[in-house]
């Protein structure tokens, strides 16, 4: 059997190549390398300990960054390969026993670096996994704690679960600074995220509880008995829904979905924005895989549902629509609704008359559409074969021209039909006529066609098909809310954006509103998507998915409406007040005076938060937050509302995502063809000179090794031939000067034309001139109007003798002239005379 190239998590990245190649044990060495790029604790450190060390990775990066001679200690439940100048134990961090061989080790001195990998085997319960994984953390703050030197830095990974809050609220009792990131080289599938804790306060005592599991982790809701107003919140024992991405007891980030799930699900968008994969397992899934309706693209588009972009969205819910139909679930479904007495604009009625009006509507928005495409394909035939001109510089095509077009005069009827004297010979363009003609009869069918069912009924119809369109786009927008809500990176981003120093996050309420922040790595996978399928031009015919989603929307507001109520009841005290606190316990909220948490609610809470997120969704939101490195933040600039940097910016960003290479445009291609993913991209822009150290080397040379030393990207053929073709078809597009040039000679032919209507009213109205004499004397005044002038002769004057260094106009010369040197005109007259003699020559042969 040949090599299995791994899958999924175990991928063999670009990390585990470098790591390979720099001879590191493993490829988590990086992420430390990263986190110290960014705070840079190990350069001046002397004394580290890392608790969950093997098989080395990150020892190897201590020793190799810390200053020689300084004391770096191993311990890891497995043996570690001996590492030059570094100490391992073989210890279980959770026992007295470690901690007395680490003093053993240690003696009198502190440390100034505490580091912890640790990660629990992974068994098959996830929660017990998340919740071993932060009691490791804990414990291994608490050894922090008791060998760490004041101002010492503590780096831990942990895992996002419902414990991560109070970790990071117990390290904020610790330490003056906590930051939680998640370095590049963390696969963006694990949950992993790494809190580097600066500044250890040493407290003279530490209060037990704050290192003791039992009661950092005790959660305030569910373990408390449900008391009796719990009859109004049924759904505390369903999955609770995490804000943060997670649902209780998974804490995996790649996450599948059943088509079922999907095709049953109530909240359509949501069950699509968290998931990851969708499969066909089960029996009804496996049936539904067979069915016509299921094509390849949506068994492409369920493969990775972090991808999807608009088009795919509307593809899926319709098909979702569809299924939900041939499974005859609206009817079972909505049936209970109706007998609630709650659904009562959900009846059949209602459906049919939706019906109605969403296929009338789509008739006539697609006729529409079809009437504007030909118009516009007609002005783009004229304009190239240069029959029309660029409106923007005043020249309206159809007016004043059309009197008296050339066409129309000069030749073929419109001449002869003058001379005889016929004035109604001097006709409009026949074609444009037409054109017109039938613009108008076609506005004039839609208008009566729109105004057919009486007026108001137009008007109330397009109301309600924009309030199903808006339906579907708030559906795809809350699938993208919930796909980015998913995603830990973005949700460390949008905190630092906010405070430019992360502080922990919210419950499972936060950032309701926090998508509009939208510049984040992984949402780029979705902006390709988008990218792939701008597709607002869709003709397919939706009213079947819109009449679905549009019920299914209803049914859920109204569910939210009665679990929000109802939570509001249930919801206790306590559990408030403890929630509240912790909250405003952050570092973040100090100083912060008059806030009496007694008064502070959950709402309250909340729409703080919400204010957070309307400032995200200022004007940085396309571009500030996200950087290259993953680490900095550029906050939002005030300048950004000024409508000139606006549009600078707009121009600039354009420019930035043009698609002038065909490295570019072979990436797209292959993003929107799913022929790779971000990862793999990612990827391909890594080699073995990226974490060069470039310090202390000449800066020609650093430049130099950026120019170079770069990753060759793969082209494609059929790129190139884009690429160039583009840039064909933007090369026989004329250069605005042309285009300006050329309107410039209309408009004056125009304004002749224009005068000599005038004079040929004038003339019609004499009565001494016979209409042959009239028609004649038009013809003669149109022909000069129109006449080009015969270009002015250049005279050329030779600056020698008396013309020598002449200034201005040499005497005896008229007109246009030139001055040239002598040495010019010969090289002319020479030109001239082999010319001359070429065509003698070619002429004798014949
Ligand atoms: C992800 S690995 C650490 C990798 C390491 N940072 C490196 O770069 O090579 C996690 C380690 O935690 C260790 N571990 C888990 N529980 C432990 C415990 N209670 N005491 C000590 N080590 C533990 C495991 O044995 C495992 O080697």
């Amino acid at each position: 059997m040949g090599h299995q190239k791994k899958a999924g998590k175990g991928r063999l990245d670009k990390y585990y190549h470098l790591a390979k190649e720099q001879g590191y044990r493993a490829r988590s060495a990086f992420k430390l390398i990263q986190l110290n790029k960014k705070y840079n604790f190990l350069g001046a450190s002397r004394v580290l300990i890392d608790l969950c060390a093997a098989p080395g990775g990150w020892l190897q990066v201590a020793q190799k960054y810390m200053p020689v001679k300084s004391l770096v200690i191993g311990v890891d439940l497995v043996p570690i390969k001996p590492i030059p100048n570094v100490i391992t134990l073989v210890e279980d961090i959770l026992t007295d026993k470690c901690r007395n061989r680490l003093r053993q080790e240690m003696k009198t001195w502190k440390a100034d670096v505490v580091l912890h990998d640790g990660a629990p085997n992974v068994g098959s319960s996830w929660t017990h996994d998340a919740y071993s994984q932060a009691e490791l953390v804990l414990m291994s703050l608490k050894l922090a704690t008791e060998f760490l030197n004041k101002g010492g830095t503590f780096v831990t990974k942990v895992f996002r679960s419902k414990d991560y809050n109070s970790l990071i609220w117990v390290f904020n009792q610790m330490f003056r600074k906590v930051e939680a990131t998640k370095p590049p080289s963390s696969r963006n599938v694990s949950a992993e995220i790494f809190v580097v804790c600066q500044d250890y306060i040493a407290p003279k005592r530490i209060d037990p509880r704050f290192l003791d599991a039992k009661y950092v982790f005790e959660d305030l809701l569910l373990n408390k008995p449900q008391t009796s107003t719990d009859i109004f919140a049924p759904d505390l024992k369903r999955k609770r829904r995490h804000r943060e991405g997670y649902e209780e007891g998974d804490y995996t980030q790649h996450k599948r979905i059943d088509a079922m799930e999907f095709i049953k699900s109530r909240d359509p968008a949501g069950t699509l924005g968290g998931a990851n994969e969708m499969l066909f397992e089960t029996e009804e899934a496996q049936e539904a895989a067979k069915l016509p309706e299921t094509t390849e693209d949506i068994l492409l588009a369920c493969k990775d549902l972090r991808l999807l972009g608009r088009k795919d969205f509307r593809i899926l819910m319709k098909w979702r629509a569809g299924l939900r139909e041939r499974f005859q679930l609206e009817k079972t479904e909505d049936t209970p609704a109706v007998e609630d007495g709650a659904g009562d604009d959900d009846g059949s009625d209602v459906e049919g008359e939706l019906d109605a009006l969403v296929s009338k509507e789509t008739k006539r928005l697609r006729k529409e559409r079809r009437r504007l495409n030909a118009r516009r394909q007609r002005q783009l035939v004229k304009m190239h074969m240069n029959m029309t001109t660029p409106s923007d510089i005043g020249m309206e095509q159809d007016e004043g021209e059309a009197l008296f077009r050339q066409s129309a005069i000069g030749k073929g009827t419109g001449a002869p039909a003058l001379e005889r004297g016929d004035m109604s010979a001097i006709d409009v363009d026949a074609d444009l006529a037409d054109e017109e003609l039938v613009e108008l009869g076609a506005r004039s069918a839609s208008d009566s066609e729109a105004g057919a069912g009486s007026g108001d009924d137009g008007e109330d119809d397009e109301i309600r098909l924009q309030r199903l369109e808006s339906e579907m786009d708030s559906m795809y927008s809350e699938y993208v809310e919930r796909k980015r809500e998913r995603d830990a990176k973005y949700d460390i981003k949008k905190k630092r954006a906010a405070d430019d120093v992360f502080r922990g996050f919210g419950d499972d309420d936060d950032d309701a509103n926090g998508t509009a922040g939208s510049d984040e790595s992984d949402g780029g996978s979705s902006d390709d998507a988008d990218m792939q399928l701008s597709a607002e031009n869709s003709e397919s015919d939706e009213d079947e998915q819109i009449r679905s989603m549009m019920l299914d929307s209803k049914k859920r507001k109204k569910e939210k409406r009665t679990s929000g109520a109802s939570g509001n009841i249930s919801e206790n005290a306590g559990k408030l007040a403890g929630r509240a606190a912790m909250w405003f316990d952050q570092p973040v909220f100090k100083g912060i005076g008059g806030v009496d948490l007694g008064d502070i609610t959950d709402d309250d809470v909340d729409d703080t938060r919400h204010g957070e997120a309307v400032v995200d969704a200022g004007p940085d939101s396309s571009g500030g937050v996200e950087s290259e490195d993953d680490f900095d933040v550029v906050s939002a600039d005030e300048s950004d509302s000024d409508p000139n940097n606006v549009e600078l910016q707009e121009e600039e960003r354009q420019a930035d995502y043009d698609l002038a290479t065909p490295e570019a445009m072979t990436m797209v291609r292959d993003l929107a063809n799913r022929r790779t993913n971000k990862q793999d991209l990612l990827d391909k822009h890594f080699n073995r000179y990226t974490f060069n150290d470039t310090r202390g080397l000449p800066e020609w040379f650093v430049d130099d090794e950026q120019k170079h030393s770069k990753p060759e990207l793969p082209v494609t053929k059929e790129a190139v031939r884009m690429l160039r073709e583009k840039l064909r078809a933007l090369d026989a597009r004329p250069i605005k000067k042309v285009a300006e040039a050329k309107a410039r000679k209309k408009m004056r032919v125009a304004k002749r034309i224009a005068g000599v209507q005038k004079k040929a009213e004038a003339l019609a109205g004499n009565e001494d001139m016979t209409e042959a004499d009239k028609a004649r004397s038009i013809d003669r005044m149109i022909k000069r109007a129109t006449k080009a002038k015969p270009k002015e002769k250049v005279t050329f004057v030779v600056a020698r003798n008396s013309n020598r260094g002449v200034q201005g106009r040499p005497r005896g010369v008229k007109g246009k002239y030139r001055m040239v040197d002598a040495r010019m005109k010969t090289e002319l007259r020479a030109k001239k005379a082999r010319e001359k003699r070429a065509k003698g020559r070619s002429g004798g042969r014949r």
